[in-house]
């Protein structure tokens, strides 16, 4: 049996953690910042890749017990201090994909004027490493485009019948993805697009964890000493660039019956998955409008008390895939979405985040993201569609929520 993992944090100066991704190394960067605060680590020092239907409870056991069995020192007592581990989840209960929580050897975190480093090891002594900005990574080039599963008029076909079905009456709404397939030169250096998210995107959760990265703006979980808040997001507008023109666009956004359907069912799904989790819950009548660099989204801030000890990971499982990302009913939408999307989700669209040892965390959804793999990077994006969705401006809106990645990619 392998022995216990000893984890010490230390609190350092916030300027040395001033610009976490830029610490980053090459070996196995984790990343999860918004507004240049949050976590970053590398290394390996301990995980577990799980896969189906029981990945989310592999998951949590298998964190109980390492949490169980470590020896912490944390000298800083902030959520994500002490034995943290960051992990992506699979979209769908298929064995094809695996899952993984993994505990970095190294962990930078920065909460305003605080910062620390986590150092974990099997050892008994574990120094932190000076922090100095890492080798810079190089720029991808070369990078072209092709289509993924579906090509543009494919997918508005896939579009057009789920209409067809929710106007049957067999669902109400369905959010349906597609792929893009991009190709670098050479092997992509996944720091070079998760340092152009964290500064175009700085209001989103720039994150990579095993391959995956992107900065998506909505936030599946967070529990933090007992209160739980989620960032549902579902109706989108592309903004044009002209702020007169963007302001009428986001009027027109708050008033549009299809983006407000849309949203309504994202909500519910929500509140209907923390409501028996929690002694008491806000979730705002009317939406506000969340303004993104190259979208704006209908935002709704769901905020409870939990009442259990269920940790964070726990209520991720509870909460995916919510109707921002599946549909309503969920099952149906679900068959549905394995039905005419014809490609695997992969881990696009479902939980990314970290979790400390008491079970707080934050998990967002991985959207605005992509697979990095050698020289190759598969984009994500998906639209939620109802009754009255039109398949052409549905693509659009897909070609709008590619563009983080692509900037990121620089081509
Ligand atoms: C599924 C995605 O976005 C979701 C989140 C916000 C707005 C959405 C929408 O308006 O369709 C989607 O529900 C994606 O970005 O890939």
């Amino acid at each position: 049996m392998q022995s216990a993992l000893v984890a010490r944090t230390v609190a350092v100066p916030a300027e040395a953690a001033a610009d976490l991704i830029s610490l980053l190394p090459t070996d196995a960067p984790l990343s999860w910042v918004r507004r240049g605060e949050g976590l970053v680590g590398w290394g390996s020092a301990a995980s577990i890749r799980t896969t189906g239907p029981t990945r989310f409870a592999d998951g949590v056991k298998w964190w109980t017990e390492l949490v169980g069995h470590a020896d912490v020192t944390d000298e800083v007592g902030e959520p994500g201090a002490g034995l943290i581990a960051f992990g992506s989840f699979a979209f769908a209960d298929d064995a094809a994909v695996s899952s993984v929580l993994t505990v970095p050897s190294v962990v930078v975190g920065r909460r305003g004027d605080i910062a620390w480093v986590t150092t974990v090891g099997r050892g008994s002594s574990l120094d932190a490493p000076p922090l100095t900005r890492a080798e810079p990574p190089a720029r991808p080039m070369g990078v072209t485009y092709a289509d993924g599963a579906l090509d543009g008029e494919q997918w508005m076909s896939a579009v057009a019948e789920a209409v067809a079905r929710i106007e049957d009456g067999r669902l109400e709404k369905v959010v349906l993805a597609r792929d893009l397939l991009a190709t670098a030169s050479e092997t992509v250096d996944v720091r070079w697009p998760l340092a152009q998210l964290a500064s175009s995107y700085p209001m989103c959760w720039t994150f990579h964890v095993d391959g995956l990265f992107g900065a998506t703006p909505e936030l599946l979980v967070r529990r933090e000493r007992g209160l739980v808040t989620s960032r549902v997001l579902a109706g989108t507008i592309r903004r044009t660039g002209d702020e007169t023109r963007d302001a009428e666009l986001a009027g027109a956004l708050s008033r549009s019956s299809k983006d407000l359907e849309e949203h309504e069912y994202a909500v519910r799904s929500v509140a209907d998955a923390l409501e028996p989790h929690c002694s008491s819950m806000n979730v705002p009548e009317a939406p506000f409008v969340l303004h993104l660099p190259n979208v704006m989204h209908l935002a709704t801030d769901v905020t409870g008390v939990v009442h259990d000890g269920i940790t964070s990971l726990e209520l991720a499982a509870a909460l995916h895939p919510s109707a921002a990302v599946g549909g309503t009913p969920r099952d149906r939408a679900v068959t549905l979405i394995a039905e005419l999307e014809q490609m695997s989700r992969d881990r696009y669209a479902a939980p990314v985040g970290w979790m400390d040892a008491s079970g707080d965390g934050e998990w967002g959804i991985a959207l605005r993201s992509a697979l990095v793999s050698g020289p190759t990077v598969r984009l994500f994006a998906g639209c939620g569609v109802v009754g009255s969705s039109d398949p052409a401006s549905e693509l659009a809106e897909s070609q709008a929520k590619l563009v983080p990645v692509r900037d990121a990619l620089g081509g």
